[in-house]
């Protein structure tokens, strides 16, 4: 686009040119603006395949120009980078205007400058680099930013790095180039570090953890991409790269898995046991597929159709705004987060925290299919509206869905309202609750040496079938399904960690 400029249509937050001869005007707030770059009139335009040559007529009248890069609202929450060239009669007025913006631009002190990228390059498709290197990389360079590129050589690279050598201090944020287990990984180094620097016990479901300074970015190139789908509305690298360089940022709650007072693992999305559980567990020996893994193995897990019996205790919360039935959804600058956000306010100690409470904990004994506790929708592409489509990234809560023995035909319908328009949770066999905190205990208990057998990942089911007095096809345990990894005990307690405040935030969602 070209459009001739005069001094004076310059407005405090746009940048804007009035009708004139080329009879278009053009407005771009300075926050969405990526860069600037004076442009070279006379020797033609500086053709890096965005900038475009001027046409004669408007190049004679004009001799002086700068194009601006802004971010562009595309369909479906897509955002796409856009030019708009603006042109005018005197050189010392075209450079004023862009030495103004790039002042403007340098005051905006949210955008990051230098930023620590981990691609993985095996997660969904195995395109984490092409999709970086082709996507990502030319809009950092555009935007100024310097980066420090890292691609992963094993799995929990990108995690130990960050909790022992990465120079934190350097970085305005850290990004990674993977899916969701990536985004585990970012998570778990960060969060893990701040509280061995600080010196709290992970271990202890009490204490409170410290915040992590910086944020992460998420460029989705996994297989699920529930965590950057649920923040940003849509799975797409440019979109997310676009959030980053502008400085976006989403707190999310974090929720902290314990075993026996034992810090297993931090939990941003899905907790999920029975169906979700054992469709990770059977997809997990099928990486090599890619992300057609988990419909295979979700039609075989449909097929077996177990159940799994238990006890699931929570701590529903009261002193909230809202219920998991809302027809509202969780978007950027959400009221509720914002109201019981403050519940978990430096100087408001809520009463469930407190060790001494002991009231208001409901118990709940059954045959279940699924258990998902969804801290966030968990909306991805196969569930546009997810799991739970009014869970709420930061309000310190998660939604808890029991899903009871039904027949096969039943569950089927349940799973197929996850893709419609229709009420998932609108169902006799299915129940849902917002909770602060919750556990569950398997019927039967494991024994240590059924652990060791598990965790060296030799197959349990016959031996636990054998010894399972109430059933004869179903296994006694299924596994948790915590934001795509499998954790190593089916007894667990699940609570929010801090505030909404304290959580990593997103960049880029
Ligand atoms: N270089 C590597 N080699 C093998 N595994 C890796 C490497 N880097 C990271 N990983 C592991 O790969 C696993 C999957 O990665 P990722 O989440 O990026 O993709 P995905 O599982 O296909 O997508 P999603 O989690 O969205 O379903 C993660 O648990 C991560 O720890
Ligand atoms: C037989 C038809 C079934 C259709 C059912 C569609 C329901 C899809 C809901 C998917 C929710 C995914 C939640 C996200 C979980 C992630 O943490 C994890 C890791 O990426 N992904 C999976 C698949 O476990
Ligand atoms: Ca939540």
């Amino acid at each position: 686009m070209h459009h001739p400029f005069k001094v004076g249509f310059c407005f405090p937050k746009f940048l804007r040119r009035d009708k004139g001869e080329s009879g278009t005007s053009h407005g771009v707030s300075v926050s969405e603006i990526l860069a600037v770059r004076e442009l070279d009139v006379d020797s033609g335009t500086k053709d890096d395949g965005r900038w475009q040559k001027m046409p004669q007529k408007s190049t004679e009248a004009y001799p002086y120009a700068f194009t601006v890069s802004y971010v562009e609202r595309a369909w479906q929450h897509r955002w796409r980078c856009s030019d708009v060239t603006f042109h005018c009669l005197e050189g010392a007025l075209c450079q004023q205007w862009v030495q103004t913006i790039r002042e403007q631009l340098t005051a905006l002190t949210s955008r990051p400058k230098h930023l620590l990228v981990y691609i993985n390059p095996y997660g969904g498709k195995q395109q984490g680099e092409r999709i970086y290197e082709q996507k990502v990389a030319p809009l950092f360079t555009l935007a100024s930013i310097s980066t420090h590129v890292i691609v992963t050589e094993h799995a929990n690279h990108a995690r130990d790095h960050l909790r022992t050598e990465a120079e934190l201090k350097k970085y305005d944020g850290v990004v990674c180039v993977g899916g969701d287990g990536m985004f585990s990984e970012m998570v778990h180094g960060l969060v893990s570090r701040t509280q061995r620097d600080n010196g709290v016990d992970q271990n202890s479901p009490e204490e409170k953890l410290v915040p992590c300074t910086l944020r992460i970015g998420i460029i989705p190139a996994g297989s699920t991409d529930c965590i950057c789908y649920a923040t940003v509305g849509i799975n797409d690298p440019v979109t997310s790269a676009l959030h980053i360089i502008v400085g976006d940022a989403q707190a999310m709650d974090v929720c902290s898995v314990h075993h026996n007072n034992t810090f297993l693992r931090y939990s941003v999305s899905l907790l999920g046991y029975g169906f979700y559980g054992d469709v990770l567990a059977d997809s997990e020996r099928k990486r090599w597929m890619g992300p057609a893994r988990y419909d295979f193995s979700g039609f075989k897990t449909f097929l077996t159709h177990h159940y799994y019996e238990g006890t699931v205790s929570f701590l529903p919360a009261t002193d909230i705004l809202g219920t998991p039935r809302d027809k509202t959804r969780c978007r950027a600058g959400c009221f509720i987060c914002q109201h019981n956000g403050q519940l978990y306010s430096e100087d408001h100690q809520p009463l469930f925290l407190l060790p001494e409470y002991k009231g208001g904990w409901r118990v709940i004994r059954g045959k279940f299919l699924a258990i998902n506790a969804a801290s966030m929708s968990c909306a991805c592409p196969r569930s546009p509206k997810g799991l739970s489509p009014a869970a709420h990234l930061a309000d310190g809560t998660t939604d808890l869905i029991l899903v009871r023995k039904c027949s096969r035909f039943n569950f089927l319908r349940h799973l197929l309202r996850h893709t419609s328009k229709y009420d998932q949770f609108d169902m006799t066999f299915v129940e849902v609750h917002r909770v602060r905190r919750f556990r569950f205990t398997p019927r039967y208990c494991q024994s240590d040496s059924e652990l060791d057998l598990r965790e060296n990942g030799k197959k349990l089911f016959s031996q636990i079938c054998r010894d399972h007095p109430a059933c004869s096809c179903s296994p006694a345990y299924s596994s948790w399904n915590c934001d795509g990894e499998i954790l190593p005990h089916a007894a667990i307690e699940n609570l929010p960690v801090g505030q909404p405040s304290l959580h990593s935030s997103v960049k880029g969602t």
